[in-house]
Parts: C-alpha cells; sequence; structure tokens
C-alpha cells in the first residue's frame, strides 16, 4: 500500500512541509505510546496486534461444516461492517448477506428472498444486547422455524464471554466464535468478528492478515516510514487547521461498503470533547457528478481521500462514429477512470484543495488486509495526537437507553426527554 500526501502540502489550509517534519517528532511519541499498549495488549491498541494474534484457525473449522448459498451476517456497527466490506469488496460464488438495520420492509424482503435451507447465519454481538441484532436474529429464527429449518444447525454466534449471544449458544450447543479481547468492534474487521463470513465466502483468510501484517511492520517512530501514520499524522494536521471533514472517496464499486466501514471507524473513534473529523462517504467517478462542486468550490473544509487499486480487471470501449466522442472509442473503461482519478485529484490540487491518494496493488485479500490495517493505524496515531479516547464511544449510550425506555425495557430519563420533544410541525 502506498500514501501520496503531496497534495496535502501548500494547500488552502497552509499545511507544510516543515509544519509536517514538526509534526513527526509527535508521531514518534504517538508511536512509543501505541507500541506499548501493544505489547501490553491494552484495550483498543490490542487491535494493532490482530495481524500476529488472529487465529484463522478457528474461523476456518466453524465455516468448513458448511457449503452454502448464502453467508447471512446479522450484526450492527462493528459487528457488521467488517464482513460486510470484505465480502463486498471480494468476488465468491456464496452470497454474502448482511442485516444491520432493522429497517421492516427492508428485513422481511431480505429473508423472504434467502433459501433458508441453504443458508448460514453468524450472528455477530460483542455485548450481546444490542437490540437491532437481537431483533433482527429472533426474525430470522422465527423464519427458520416456518420454513421447517432447523435454525441450531445453520446458526454460529459470534460474541464475547457473556450476555445473551453467549448463553444461547451454550443452551443449544451452537459453533460460537469469541470476539477478541479489547478490540473495540470498529477495529475488528482482521478478527473473528469481521472474517467468518469471508471464510464461508471462500476467502483466504492467511492473505487478509499478511496484508494487514505488511502494514503493521511499517509503523516506527515516523509518518514517512507508514503509509497509515502518513495519512492519520496528515489527517490531523490538517483537521487541526480547518479540515473539518474527511471525504473518503474510493475509486472503485467494490470499495464502497469500505467507505461506510470507515465512517464508523472515523467518526467513533475521533468524535469526542467536541472534536473529530467528519467522514463523508463518496465514490470515484460517480461524485465528480455530486459531490466534488463542493469539495472544489464549498468551504475550504476538507481533506478528499482519493483511494484506487492500481491493478484492476479492465472493459473495452467499442469504437464510436458519434460525434466529439470519437476520442473514447478504442480505449478502456479503466483508461476513463484513472484519467478522472488523476484529473479529479489536480482539479482539487488546483484549486488549493488537500487531498491525499491511497493505492493497493489490487482489490484482492492482501489489498484489502493492507488497507484495512492502515486506516486503523491512522486512526490510532491521529487519536493520539488529538489526545482523545479512541477507543470508547459513550455518546452512543443516551440514544439507546432513550429507545429502550420508549419500548419499555426500563425506566430511563432518556425517555422522557424523547417525550418532552418542542414540536413545530409544517404540514
Ligand atoms: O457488537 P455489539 O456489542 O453488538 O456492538 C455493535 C456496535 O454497537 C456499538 O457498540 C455502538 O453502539 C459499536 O461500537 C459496535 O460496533
Amino acid at each position: 500500500m502506498k500514501a501520496d500526501i503531496g497534495n496535502a502540502l501548500d494547500g488552502a489550509l497552509g499545511l507544510d512541509r516543515a509544519a509536517l517534519d514538526d509534526l513527526d517528532e509527535r508521531v514518534a511519541d504517538a508511536h512509543e505510546r501505541i507500541a506499548g499498549g501493544r505489547r501490553e495488549s491494552e484495550h483498543g491498541y490490542a487491535a494493532l496486534s490482530l495481524p500476529e494474534t488472529c487465529d484463522p484457525e478457528p474461523i476456518r473449522r466453524a465455516a468448513a461444516g458448511f457449503d452454502p448459498e448464502t453467508v447471512l451476517t446479522v450484526g450492527i456497527g462493528g459487528s457488521a461492517l467488517g464482513a460486510a466490506t470484505v465480502t463486498d469488496a471480494l468476488d465468491s460464488p456464496v452470497d454474502a448477506r448482511y442485516l444491520d438495520n432493522v429497517d421492516p420492509a427492508w428485513v422481511r424482503d431480505l429473508v423472504a428472498d434467502l433459501d433458508l435451507s441453504e443458508t448460514v447465519v453468524n450472528v455477530v454481538s460483542r455485548s450481546g444486547t444490542t437490540a437491532e441484532t437481537l431483533a433482527n436474529f429472533l426474525v430470522v429464527r422465527e423464519a427458520m422455524e416456518s420454513a421447517g429449518v432447523d435454525w441450531t444447525e445453520r446458526t454460529v454466534v459470534t460474541t464475547g464471554p457473556e450476555g445473551n449471544l453467549r448463553s444461547m449458544a451454550e443452551t443449544h450447543d451452537l459453533p460460537a466464535l469469541d470476539v477478541p479481547d479489547g478490540v473495540p468492534g470498529r477495529f475488528s474487521a482482521l478478527s473473528t468478528v469481521g472474517l467468518f463470513a469471508a471464510a464461508v465466502a471462500g476467502h483466504d483468510l492467511d492473505e487478509l492478515l499478511a496484508g494487514a501484517a505488511s502494514e503493521a511492520g511499517k509503523l516506527s517512530g515516523s509518518l514517512y516510514d507508514s503509509p497509515g501514520y502518513a495519512y492519520g499524522a496528515v489527517s490531523y494536521a490538517l483537521g487541526e487547521r480547518g479540515a473539518a471533514v474527511n471525504a473518503m472517496m474510493p475509486y472503485a464499486e467494490s470499495l464502497e461498503r469500505f467507505a461506510e466501514w470507515y465512517a464508523q471507524l472515523w467518526a467513533e473513534s475521533l468524535g469526542k470533547d467536541g472534536r473529530g473529523q467528519t467522514p463523508a462517504r463518496a465514490l470515484g467517478a460517480t461524485d465528480q457528478h455530486s459531490q466534488l462542486q463542493l469539495y472544489r468550490a464549498g468551504p475550504a473544509d476538507k481533506l478528499v481521500t482519493l483511494v484506487r487499486p492500481l491493478e484492476s480487471p479492465d472493459t473495452g470501449i467499442p469504437e464510436t462514429d458519434l460525434s466529439g466522442l470519437e476520442y473514447l472509442g478504442g480505449s478502456t473503461l479503466g483508461d476513463l477512470l484513472d484519467a478522472e482519478f488523476r484529473a479529479t485529484e489536480a482539479s482539487l490540487a488546483a484549486a488549493g484543495r488537500e487531498n491525499v491518494r491511497l493505492e493497493i496493488d489490487r482489490v484482492d485479500e492482501r489489498g484489502l488486509g493492507e488497507l484495512l490495517y492502515a486506516m486503523e493505524a491512522a486512526c490510532v496515531v491521529y487519536g493520539e495526537l488529538a489526545d482523545v479516547s479512541t477507543f470508547t464511544q459513550p455518546a452512543v449510550e443516551w440514544g439507546k437507553k432513550a429507545a429502550r425506555g420508549l419500548l419499555g425495557g426500563g425506566e430511563f430519563e432518556e425517555a422522557e426527554a424523547v417525550r418532552g420533544k418542542r414540536r413545530l410541525e409544517v404540514e
């Protein structure tokens, strides 16, 4: 993996090489803290040790018992997005599907679309108490029973040492994978949490972990040694200079879900104490006809992160006599995408709008492992430089309590606040 940070310098926000070199001294201190946290397997820092601590064998063993048409992951947040990112990016004869949201029509239609006798369900929740995950699993389990499918024969649980899912696995003797200690959900893609669906889909877990390990091996006391640290340090430095938004813009449909995974990682880790950097999900080339207008001519408050594979399958463009479009004929869609990637990058730079280029060789297991790990390292070093509590997410608890109170799941003052909403309705 490579990070080209050239276009992050000397733009509207005023980051220059001298300032980056000065920041590199703070990166060295941050790295010492990160390395110490990894050595001690401290909460959160343990995530950056997954390339060596994640044993793929239990994951492969749990997957080996199935030869399904579909693997359905039931989870939410980091308990679904890691798996989704990997399997959405890679081709497989197995259909990998996800239930995370609790939109009734969407859940009903997705479940109805499955042959449940040919589906393996992986219900994933570290806590075992997440309402969306448990509710969706109960719906899926009832659908399996209604279809005459023995759900206990087609369900694998991934959860923490205690809680509802652990109890259910023990009661029904279900295969169970352990979520890794000290790894928050948004950092768990390269673990049992994110890799079961990939194993069922036939993807090479060793290559995913090898890609991650190659980026882990670059972590040192300098941002100039590690694409992850370089990206995290530049994102932080620009954030301190006014880049309130980080637009994650992969130039590959297969990486669209990666942008969604990145959004949770960046927002839930760095949005603390009135600070943080808002991840915007974008897609190249599509958003050149959409959000690029804002990125280039709106407020100078963004870093645009352009991600692409250097190699990918291509498709020829037939010759044409369409007036003015003859230049396209005989080239390829890959040539067009490459030209647009570089043109977008240059158009932002020409307007003084900071952007960074992240490149992997291919969207394959190794490239994904590199990309996921580098983003996690970037997030951790950003959190160290910003001095925030990277691995907690207290702000999401208020809404959980309010919703639970509204549903009669307990007495919560948050639910009273919901009932007391100020209303000013316009129809
Ligand atoms: O794995 P669990 O405990 O169901 O949590 C799912 C998601 O919910 C959160 O805890 C936030 O509510 C995320 O951090 C996590 O990825």
